[in-house]
């Protein structure tokens, strides 16, 4: 088929239509799922100086099996008021700085303490150095710990509070309206007349965008009304980073988003792609707004969120690695030749295998419930067995 740009090729440019958003500073606490904007380097050794990892008695390799004599106490967040000599220990506690001269840790449960005296009765710590966090075992001052564009996981905030950071700099989230067009949908929950669905983009669209976007997104309703849908699209591009519309997008009487965008003053930069489905996405930039027309069919239009709107939304917010990562596993069973679009079918990744649902008609919204994965089917690929490896994409 002719006319129908590959998938990275139109990512490259959505991409290109707008710079990431600028930085700003936020709290840790704010910080759940944003983008870095710079490298988090290490501001101090961690730990800072060699500490305990268990409750027991700092002393010298050396000195083993003992006895010793107790001469102090150390709790975590105290520096220890004196070092450790010769046949002396030390009272330790997790996460306590271990004092000068001691060099092991041996554990409460291996000895018996009578007023000052020690001694062993287990089977003590066996090597020099056990039970001891060495200093800068974690990350030492200057590390990069975490690279600009990194998305902000709980692990990853962690790192950040470790390494001395109170505050971040990250990319600014996009402002995103959702649009759905279509005289036959009505809202979800509503009884349909005849010839009238329940709306389901809209609300699956406002879900995939959760993690991306600062408050849910209730998604606006237009009806197929080519006047009115401009004026809408006028007006959500001047109060909107970006405006994603869905339905309305192929080349059907009452298919007017491209129209409709374009009366508005809008520019298409693209329309329609080499895959299946989701062949008449739609991008274009009205202003700073930029425009991504969806397909209306259920399974096209979760298909192209994910390969591409979610990737436009996090580029914007300053992701590093904006695009889905590609998978591999085996064929459950075997898959015919591929077509002439790239397919992207919905399938299911179970006990190591994927397979792929019987139906893959992209007007069913059943499958997209059960669906943990897409795989990814090349343009012409030969015929495959069961057992062949396989690219896909996690959904779930
Ligand atoms: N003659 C041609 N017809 C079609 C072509 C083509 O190339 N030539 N392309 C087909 C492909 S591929 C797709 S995908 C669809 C996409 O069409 P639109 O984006 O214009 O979507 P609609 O026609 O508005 O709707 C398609 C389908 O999806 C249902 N829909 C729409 N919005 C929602 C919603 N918010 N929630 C649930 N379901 C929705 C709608 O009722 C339709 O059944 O065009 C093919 N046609
Ligand atoms: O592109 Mo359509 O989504 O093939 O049905």
């Amino acid at each position: 088929m002719t006319g129908l740009l590959p998938v990275e090729q139109a990512q490259a440019r959505l991409f290109a239509l707008r710079e990431p958003l600028p930085r700003q500073n936020i709290s840790l606490s704010e910080s759940l799922g944003r983008y870095l904007s710079d490298d988090v380097l290490a501001q101090r050794d961690q730990p800072a100086a060699p500490l305990s990892a268990m409750d027991g008695y700092a002393i010298r390799f050396d000195d083993l099996p003992g006895p010793w004599a107790v001469i102090g106490e150390v709790a975590a967040g105290a520096a220890p008021d004196r070092a450790v000599s010769a046949r002396e220990a030390m009272r330790i506690f997790t996460g306590a700085m271990v004092p000068a001269g001691a060099d092991t840790v041996v554990v409460q449960e291996d000895v018996a303490v009578d007023g000052t005296h020690l001694r062993l009765t287990g089977d003590g710590p066996g090597t020099r150095g056990r039970h001891i966090r060495e200093r800068a075992a974690d990350f030492a001052s200057g590390e990069c710990l975490l690279p600009a564009g990194t998305r902000l996981t709980p692990g990853a905030i962690a790192a950040a509070a470790m390494s001395g950071a109170g505050g971040l700099a990250v990319g600014t989230r996009p402002s995103v309206a959702i649009m759905t067009t279509g005289d036959e949908l009505v809202q979800p929950g509503r009884p349909p007349a005849p010839g009238q669905i329940p709306d389901s983009n809209g609300v699956m669209l406002a879900a995939m965008l959760a993690g991306e976007v600062p408050e849910p997104i209730l998604p606006h309703h237009v009806r197929d009304d080519r006047l009115l849908l401009s004026k809408v699209l006028k007006d959500l591009a001047r109060r909107h980073d970006v405006i994603v519309t869905v339905g309305g997008a192929s080349v059907g009487d009452h298919d007017h988003v491209r129209g409709a965008f374009e009366d508005a003053g809008g520019h298409i930069d693209f329309w329609r792609i080499a895959m299946r489905p989701g062949k008449p996405l739609i991008a274009g930039t009205m202003g700073d707004a930029i425009l991504l027309g969806l397909p209306g069919n259920p399974s096209s239009a979760f298909v192209t969120a994910t390969l591409f709107l979610l990737p436009l939304i996090r580029h914007l917010a300053g992701a590093r690695d904006p695009l889905p990562t590609v998978q591999r596993a085996p064929l459950a069973e075997p898959l015919p030749e591929g077509g002439t679009r790239r397919d992207y079918l919905r399938a299911r990744l179970e006990n190591g295998y994927l397979t792929p649902f019987l139906g893959q008609e992209s007007g069913l919204t059943l499958p997209l419930a059960s669906a943990n994965s897409l795989l990814i089917r090349e343009i012409g690929a030969p015929a495959q067995d069961a057992g062949a490896m396989a690219d896909y994409l996690v959904i779930a």
